[in-house]
């Protein structure tokens, strides 16, 4: 069987929540500019998938996570543009770290109130997810369920597969790769063990060969659904 070859890029994604809010960025420039969104970007060479997140974090929003709850992984990739890269976008969450949250040159740091809060009941604005990337309103408040309106145990764990296939983006008025969902696959796991499936719920074993496999089946039944 042929692998599948697309290059990949390798991306982290942390959301930091305290007991009754949601810390987002507004982006303010480069990929994604005007858009809120976690804290992250690409995880350079020589470090670990969960150095780049921490780092990312501190350069984006001065904090410096003391945790990193883990909960899943991303592969976003678009068929408007067959050089595009697939982004792999592994998402943290962080409930405990150094520091006050800080605007940078990159990133405005906004607390909201998450999805189950009454509009009343919270000082904070809601989430503006249609001022977020798109495929973000799927996966983000079912993480923030994990934590609101009261912190369950054990973790909540995803892979969330979509493809884009571009069009005008509203929002910006421009030609867009990563707009227009176009087809998806989400697996949710509660509890981050591996599942008959051998869905890699934790971190480490989500391995470069793993997520290749992950990726290659996925596209096989994705073209399966097509015909
Ligand atoms: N939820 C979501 N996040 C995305 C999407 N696309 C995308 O890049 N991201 C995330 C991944 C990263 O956390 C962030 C982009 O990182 P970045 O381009 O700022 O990376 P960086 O800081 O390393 O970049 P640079 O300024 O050094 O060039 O946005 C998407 O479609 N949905």
């Amino acid at each position: 069987m042929a692998s599948y070859t697309a290059t990949r890029k390798l991306y982290t994604l942390i959301v930091p929540v305290d007991s009754q809010r949601v810390l987002l960025g507004y982006k303010k420039r480069g990929f994604g500019e005007g858009k809120y969104n976690g804290f992250g970007g690409k995880v350079e060479p020589g470090e670990t998938i969960a150095e780049g997140a921490i780092r990312e974090l501190e350069e984006e929003a001065c904090i410096k996570a003391k945790n990193l709850p883990y909960h899943g992984i991303l592969f976003l990739e678009s068929t408007a543009d067959s050089k595009a890269p697939i982004l792999e976008i592994h998402v943290f969450t962080a409930t405990e770290w150094a520091g006050e949250p800080m605007e940078t040159e990159e990133m405005r740091p906004v607390w909201f109130a998450p999805p189950s809060t009454t509009h009343d009941s919270s000082d904070s604005p809601a989430i503006p997810f249609q001022n977020m990337w798109e495929e973000s309103r799927e996966w983000l408040p079912l993480v923030l369920a994990f934590y609101f309106p009261t912190p369950r145990r054990g973790k909540i764990q995803f892979a969330h597969h979509v493809t884009f296939k571009g069009g005008l983006n509203p929002e910006t008025g421009l030609e867009d790769i990563w707009h227009g969902i176009d087809r998806k696959f989400v697996k949710w796991l509660e509890s981050g063990r591996k599942d008959d499936e051998g869905f890699p719920g934790d971190l480490e074993d989500w391995t470069e060969e793993v997520r290749e496999q992950w990726i290659e089946k996925r596209m096989m039944a994705f073209e399966k659904n097509k015909m």
